[in-house]
């Protein structure tokens, strides 16, 4: 073995090294915005949540809000789509793709809890404490769902710390395969499932927290098309005929084409 061989081996080693100890600082990020999430959105913990007081008027906070969640979805799902990556894996390293899009959905998010702007208003306000339990089960279960599903999906894949550490053992990536654990049987994406009822389920339901919940759920409506073309791109037939055969979001409901 030359010289040069042995130098090019260990930097190899340590470039492999820096991308998962990337892979691994990214993730922690994710999982601190995430909890930093739950407590924005649930008004709890957080120094600045979904209701704090408004600062400015309505108007001026909606185009602000609106941006911030326009900003998250383009991101979110532009760098998730096959021609982006597909692109800019000639800049980025290809092990930490995933990582570096994970991060970046993280600084959206941090960028939308600092710059977040309350409207105030109310449209409900649940005080009967039966209600009120329920809604922040609901809540609760939501947010569990979200995180149960990425296990079954793959939760480490999803979050880029299975690609760095493939990388970093120096085995080739794989694809996931296509699976229908638990929730999946009922519902195409229990995932989203999961967001649905953490931002809807609040005993108090202010304007802001409603422009929230719609904005969001809009997007969810849509970021769906996208990922279930990719996934029938990906695994053919086997998707389509989930898609057939599953509802997407309301589970036992009647899908129109089973009966074909
Ligand atoms: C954030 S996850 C959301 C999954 C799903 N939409 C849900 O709501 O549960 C998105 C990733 O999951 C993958 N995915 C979605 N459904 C899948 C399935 N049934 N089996 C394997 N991967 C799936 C997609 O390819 C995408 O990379």
């Amino acid at each position: 073995m030359t010289v040069q061989t042995l130098s090019f081996t260990r930097k190899d080693k340590i470039a492999r090294l820096a991308a998962f100890l990337y892979g691994l600082v990214c993730y922690v990020i994710f999982f601190v915005t995430f909890l930093y999430a739950c407590g924005f959105v649930g008004n709890f913990v957080v120094p600045r949540s979904i209701d704090s007081a408004p600062v400015m008027s309505w108007s001026k906070a909606l185009l602000i809000d609106a941006a911030l969640l326009g900003i998250f979805g383009i991101q979110h799902s532009v760098m998730a789509r096959q021609g982006f990556k597909n692109w800019w894996t000639k800049f980025v390293p290809k092990p930490i793709e995933r990582s570096t899009y994970v991060l970046f959905s993280s600084l959206c998010l941090i960028a939308l809890f600092y710059l977040w702007q309350p409207i105030g208003g109310t449209i409900w306000n649940v005080t009967n404490s039966t209600g009120v339990a329920i809604l922040y089960a609901l809540f609760a279960s939501g947010w569990l769902l979200v995180l149960v599903s990425t296990f079954l999906i793959n939760h480490f894949d999803l979050f880029g710390l299975r690609q760095v550490w493939l990388n970093l053992q120096g085995k080739e990536y794989t694809q996931l395969k296509f699976a229908t654990p638990g929730p999946y049987r009922y519902v195409r994406h229990p995932l989203y499932v999961g967001w649905l009822f953490a931002f809807w389920s609040t005993p108090t339901m202010t304007i802001t927290h409603l422009v929230f919940a719609v904005i969001t759920t809009a997007y969810i409506l849509v970021a769906i098309q996208f990922e279930e073309r990719d996934l029938v791109d990906m695994h053919g037939k086997t998707y389509a005929d989930y898609r057939r055969q599953v509802p997407m979001l309301f589970p036992f409901t009647h899908h129109r084409q089973r009966e074909q």
